[in-house]
Order: C-alpha cells, then structure tokens, then sequence
C-alpha cells in the first residue's frame, strides 16, 4: 500500500541537455497538490491540462501540459504528476526547484523504479529491466529489456518457485511420516518432479546466460607480461589516451574498463596489470585482480612483445586457462629485424605504427558480433546477479537430489528452501535492502 506519510519526489525525466520537450515528474502523497499550486487549477487523472507554470511571485515560468496518474495506477503506483514544458534546462531546473519549494524533495537516481518495485507494480528483474531497456546499445539488446520488463523471465522463474514450492510441501510432509520408506509416501514421484525442476532451471540458467551476453557484450580482457603494451593497445582502440603508457614495467596497477564499439557491435574492453613473478604490494594487488577480472572474460586479448612471444606465453598460461576464447597479439612489430615465424592464428600488431591494427579491430569485431548472435534472438535481457542466483539455485537443487536419493529428508527440505529463496532473490520477493540500494543507485535520474 502506498505509504501516506512518505516524501514526494521530483526529479527532471528527460535526458540532460536542451530538446523540444522535457518532462519533470513528481511522485507522492503531495504530487497533486504541488502540481495545483504550480499550475494553477486542479487537475483530473489521465486528463491533459494545457496551464502555465509559475512562480512563488506567479510570474509565468514556461506555459505547457500537466498529466495526473492518481494512485495505484500509475508508473510507481503513487500518485504522479509529468509537468511538460520547453525542453530548456533552465526551465526544468526552476520548475523541480518549485516543486522542491512547495514540499518535494529531490529523486535520487532510480527512486521513481525503487518506489514501483515497493508498490509492487515491478518485480526486481523488471525494474532492473527498465535500466537495461534506457541503456540498451542496439535494437536487439531493446527488444529483449522490453520482454524482461514485460515479465518473461519473471514468469520463468516464479513458474519454478511454484514448483519447488510444492515439492517442498512434498518432502515436509514426509518428514513427518519418517518411519515409512520414502517410496511409499511417492517418493518416485517427488523424484520425477524434483528431476523436471532441475532440468527447467538448467535451461532458464541458459537463456539468462544469453540474456547477459545481450546486454552485457562481449567482456574482453587485455593480459599479458609487463610492458608489452596493454595499455597503449588499449588506448589505440578506444581512440583516446585512456590509459597511462611509460617504459616502466608494473605502470598499470588498476583495472580499467573502457566500453567500445567497432562498426556499432559494443564490447568492454579492460586494461590489466602486467603478470609477472615478484613485484611490490601494490602491483601484487594489480595482477590478483586481472586475474579475478579474467575468471569474468569472455575473451583474453593477449598482448606478447613480438621480440620475444614464448616468455609471455608462459606468464600468462594459467591465468588464461579457463577463458573461453583468447586472440594472441605479437605487439611492437615495428621492433622486429625481419619477420618472425606467428604462432597459430597470432596478429601482428603495433601499437606504435598502427601496423596490424585493421585487421585487430576486424577480428574484434568478429567475435563481437558473434557472442551477440550466440545471444539469439527470442531472449530476454538478464543480468550476472541473475546468473549467479540461478548458478546457486542449482546448485542446491543438486545437493537436494542426492539427499533425497540418501533418504535424508530434513537435508533435502533445507536445501530445497535454498534453492527456492536464491530464485525469489532474483524477482525481489527476498531481498536484502542494500541490494536494492545497489540496484537503483545505478540507474538515472528521474526514472
Ligand atoms: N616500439 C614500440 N613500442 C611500444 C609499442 N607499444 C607499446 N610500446 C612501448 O612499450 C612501453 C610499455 O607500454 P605500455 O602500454 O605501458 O605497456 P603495458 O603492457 O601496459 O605495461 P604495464 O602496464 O607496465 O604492464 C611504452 O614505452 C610504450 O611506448 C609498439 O608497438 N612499438
Ligand atoms: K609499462
Ligand atoms: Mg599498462
């Protein structure tokens, strides 16, 4: 229910910047009346009303529409009020101002979605749906937010929920007739059911794993020993001097994540420390998280001084060992007397002259376009805390299954509770509130 005694909030929806329109929106108990005061008449829901807006003095502000959306049908499920005016950012200021002065407060970013996921109009997955459909880089990656929002994975994931609930009720009322052999109190049955749910959840745990290659593109990691030129690699494709570049080996301590896009497939390109034995504190830290980062990878682009490729090979072997794909670049060709023999389907490349660089961005964008079409169409956008929830849903499920094969009842119960409580962390029906905070805190403001 909404919540009579909470802050109106107000914040301008449009994107920053001048344009034709923009909209400011208020939601909250006091949404209408402060949209009254600012317009001058009273305002009927779902009614365009064409007033003008003023100030304290009842000096014109801008003239324009205001829309009221009464409680609970609306975006938040509050009352709501879009004031419409000139899409001039003085303007929208001043009117958010107004409304700040006639008893609003202002929106922290995604605080409109926070209060439609508490009214209960979204569900987690949707509301993170919202931000996704806003960020999405192409109409692929739009047309799967838009089914996450319209609650196709939801749907999925609470049809399972409703299954582990009922095969939890199964497994607690045997419990309670534990001297009786399972088989006959159906354990066949629950055996057959729980077998079902298992496999419904490794085929949701696919699609969500293509839903997050949509939206998340293709996640490739720069690796390599010290001073082969990760960086300057780095800063030759994303075009700009992102990333500091000395003859120092041990320059790149922290990760850095740079999102391009080569002929309009977009991929995150991330800069790593150098891997090598030795080093100090600082550096240490650097290559513990390139290699977190490359347990993430979806590519390893390993970057190797042409003068001497094997050594760098071996640095790098086993931090690379579990990424699925890997692109070898011999760097610093430019230094080479005469052309050496390449390794397997190893690029020559020089991030000095440019050398090479075409055919990188063209094998970049090959394996760009191919994780997004291993995406497919039909998915729906999901999200890696999506993943890891149905990695650990499954994760019990499987532990559940072996204890009901022992007959261990009590155990397989709980871990049917487990995997039933990692599937509601995804819609939101469990939630801890600073995953909400995380969430939303991410999103836009004004959404
Ligand atoms: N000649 C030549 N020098 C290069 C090339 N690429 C990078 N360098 C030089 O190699 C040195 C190291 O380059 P970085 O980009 O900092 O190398 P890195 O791999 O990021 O190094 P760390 O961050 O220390 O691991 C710098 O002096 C660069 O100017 C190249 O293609 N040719
Ligand atoms: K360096
Ligand atoms: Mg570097």
């Amino acid at each position: 229910m909404s919540d009579p005694d909470r802050d109106t909030i107000a914040a301008i929806a449009t994107a920053p910047g001048a344009g034709g329109v923009g909209i400011v929106r208020l939601s909250g108990p006091r949404a209408r009346a402060i949209g009254e005061t600012l317009g001058g008449r009273t305002l009927s829901p779902r009614q365009a009303h064409y007033l003008r807006f003023t100030d304290a003095a009842g000096e014109t502000i801008d003239d324009g529409i205001a829309l009221f959306f009464a409680a609970p049908a609306s975006y938040t499920g509050e009352d709501v009020v879009e004031l419409q005016a000139h899409g001039s950012p003085a303007v929208l200021h001043e009117l958010v101002a107004r409304c700040v002065a006639l008893g609003a407060r202002r929106a922290r970013p995604g605080e409109f979605s926070e209060r439609a996921f508490l009214e209960g109009r979204l569900d987690l997955a949707q509301a993170e749906a919202v931000a996704d459909l806003i960020a999405a880089a192409d109409v692929r990656a739009a047309r799967a937010a838009r089914r996450a929002l319209d609650g196709e994975f939801s749907r999925r994931v609470d049809a399972l929920g409703d299954e582990l609930l009922a095969i939890r009720v199964h497994v607690e009322a045997a419990i309670d007739f534990a001297d009786e052999p399972i088989d006959t109190l159906g354990g066949a049955q629950l055996r057959a059911r729980l077998g079902a749910a298992v496999q419904a959840l490794d085929e949701l745990l696919r699609a969500a794993e293509r839903g997050r290659r949509l939206r998340d593109g293709l996640h490739a990691v720069i690796v390599g020993p010290p001073n082969a030129g990760k960086s300057s690699l780095l800063n030759v494709l994303a075009g700009s001097d992102r990333a500091i570049v000395t003859d120092i080996a041990g320059t790149t301590r922290d990760l850095l994540h740079e999102t391009i896009r080569i002929d309009g497939v977009e991929l995150t390109l991330v800069d790593t420390a150098g891997l090598r034995e030795g080093g100090d504190a600082i550096e240490r830290e650097g290559m513990r998280r390139a290699r977190g980062e490359l347990g993430r990878a979806d590519l390893a682009i390993v970057v190797l001084d042409a003068r001497d490729p094997a050594g760098g090979r071996v640095a790098v072997a086993d931090a690379i060992a579990e990424v699925p794909t890997r692109l070898w670049l011999h760097n610093k060709s430019d230094l080479l007397d005469k052309a050496s023999p390449l390794g397997d389907d190893a690029l020559r490349v020089s991030a000095r002259t440019g050398e090479g660089i075409d055919a990188l961005h063209a094998r970049l964008r090959g394996l760009a376009q191919g994780n997004a079409d291993a995406a497919g169409e039909g998915a729906f956008t999901a999200r890696a805390r999506h993943v890891d929830a149905l990695v650990e849903a499954s994760e019990h499920l499987a532990l559940a299954r072996q204890e009901l094969d022992r007959e261990s009842l009590d155990l397989a119960a709980e871990s049917l509770r487990l995997a039933h409580d990692a599937l509601g962390e995804i819609t939101g029906r469990i939630h801890a509130d600073d995953l909400l905070g995380h969430i939303f805190s991410s999103f836009c403001i004004g959404k």
